[in-house]
């Protein structure tokens, strides 16, 4: 599915993993002069491949600038972001949006459901746009693992959050994206909810080996991920692998007595 970039990285595991997405010295800044903001500070991160990993830090220290400008959403100012083998800050406006269109999902907090459609042609309505063959194989496994089989004829007005969010969860797999990137997919829901698509976003990782990247606040979303990336003053200051939600909020602590967030 993905291919490994140059360097391989170590995972979790200890062995040698695919690389699903990196980045390399990547600098964003917003502004210039003295209302420059510098958002990313030469920034190296590798994203496996067929893992969940999540991006923490304090606010404003640049969780959402960096999955913007790892998923091609944002243009970097300096610096390389890899998709698989393709380095897409190269790429021209045309081939980047199809590059997106095409290898690259999305889970936002609103689920931006169409309320005229059924969960099914919800879930399958990018598709339908690009004039993509449903893989029907693919898309019964997905609904299976989203467990939305009794529901799929019901409006987004008929379902609770938690299911809403697993249609847009759905509708983000049918596609068999390289990688998923959510922006707190969870920050709408109450924590049952939540739970209920965390699980789930576990679960496509774990059986149907999707790579998902995940922005969160909460330390207890932290704790479905594999690893979690800390960034402080836009630029990874740690990382935790097979996180506790626990051993997360410590870590988010431990920042603050060393002055690191503001
Ligand atoms: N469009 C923009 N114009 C100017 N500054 C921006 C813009 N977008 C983000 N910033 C600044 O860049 C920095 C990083 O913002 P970013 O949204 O990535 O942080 P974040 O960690 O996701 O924050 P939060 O947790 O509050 O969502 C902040 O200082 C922010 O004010």
């Amino acid at each position: 599915m993905t291919t490994a970039l140059t360097q391989p990285t170590t995972g979790a595991n200890g062995g040698r993993v695919a690389v699903a997405a990196a980045g390399r010295r990547v600098v964003k800044a917003y502004g210039a002069g003295e209302t420059r903001v510098l958002a990313l500070d030469r920034v190296d991160v590798d994203i496996a491949s067929g893992a969940f990993t999540a991006i923490m830090g304090p606010s404003g220290s640049g969780k959402s600038t960096l999955m913007h400008c790892l998923a091609g959403l944002d243009t970097v100012s300096e610096g390389e972001i890899w998709v698989g083998d393709q380095e897409i800050t190269k790429l021209k406006d045309k081939k980047l949006t199809r590059l997106r269109r095409d290898r690259i999902g999305f889970i936002f907090q609103a689920f931006n459901l169409l309320p005229t459609l059924n969960a099914a042609e919800n879930i399958t309505l990018p598709m339908d746009i690009a004039g993509r063959r449903v893989d029907k194989e693919w898309l019964g496994r997905v609904v299976e693992t989203v467990g939305l089989g009794g529901r799929l004829k019901h409006r987004p007005n008929q379902l609770s959050g938690g299911q809403q969010q697993r249609v847009a969860v759905a509708r983000a797999l049918a596609a068999r994206p390289e990688i998923i990137f959510g922006d707190e997919p969870t920050g709408n829901l109450d924590s049952r909810a939540g739970a209920e698509v965390l699980r789930f976003l576990r679960q496509s990782v774990d059986e149907l080996g999707q790579t998902i990247v995940m922005v969160t606040h909460d330390p207890v979303a932290a704790s479905y991920a594999d690893r979690v990336l800390y960034l402080a003053d836009g630029r990874l200051v740690d990382e935790m692998l097979r996180p506790s939600a626990e051993a997360v909020l410590d870590r988010m602590k431990h920042f603050d007595t060393f002055g690191r967030v503001s």
